[in-house]
């Protein structure tokens, strides 16, 4: 179920329109209110989700070694400017206990994390934290790497910056080691 209200976006889009001096009522825009609704709804469809619930699905698997999915592509937009920022997470983790997660269920966190109004650091962190509360690994870390639109075709102008950012818990915190065999196989 979409929360979005519609109607409301698409008088706002309007209203925009008119703002910056245009007609809403020209023939290429006249559709334009209904379709930002509609993209808003998809590209924030993420708000109400809590990225938890992805992970009820566990198999109890004896590997207590490290998983890792890495490039897993994501698009989120800035809550700053509401412009999109996008590129890759990769999430490694290191299951006790038994409690292991269909590997696909790291990305789709990552999916509805990623889709609200967000920071880059805030993704990162969410994602850790809620496989931490779901399967209470040895440890999580999460790498975010992204090129942010508000700087590249607006402000400072800087096209190909990367922001790149980490989030580690558990034995990542204190195991360097650990820390460093995931960058090398993030760069593998
Ligand atoms: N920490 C962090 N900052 C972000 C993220 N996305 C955008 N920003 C920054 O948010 C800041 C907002 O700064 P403001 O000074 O309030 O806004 P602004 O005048 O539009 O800033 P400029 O982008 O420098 O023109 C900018 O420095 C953006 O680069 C993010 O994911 N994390
Ligand atoms: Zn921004």
């Amino acid at each position: 179920m979409s929360h979005v209200n519609y109607e409301q976006i698409e008088y706002a889009v309007r209203l925009i329109l008119e703002a910056i001096g245009e007609d809403p009522n020209r023939e290429g825009l006249v559709d334009t209110p209904k379709r930002v609704a509609k993209m808003y709804a998809e590209v924030f469809a993420g708000l109400h989700e809590d990225p938890k619930e992805h992970f009820q699905t566990v198999f109890s698997e004896d590997h207590e070694e490290l998983v890792l999915v890495k490039d897993i592509p994501f698009y989120s937009m800035c809550e700053h400017h509401l412009v999109p920022f996008f590129g890759v997470a990769h999430v490694a983790y290191i299951p006790r206990e038994g409690k292991v997660t269909g590997l696909s269920k790291l990305a789709r966190a990552v999916e509805a994390v990623a889709r609200r109004p967000q920071l880059q650091e805030r993704i990162t962190a969410t994602v850790a934290d809620s496989i931490v509360e779901a399967l209470d690994p040895h440890g999580v870390m999460v790498v975010v790497e992204a090129e942010h639109m508000c700087m590249t075709m607006r402000g400072v102008k800087k096209p190909g910056a990367k922001t790149v950012t980490t989030a580690v818990r558990g034995v990542f915190e204190t195991d360097p080691n650990a820390r460093a065999e995931v960058l090398s196989l993030i760069k593998a």
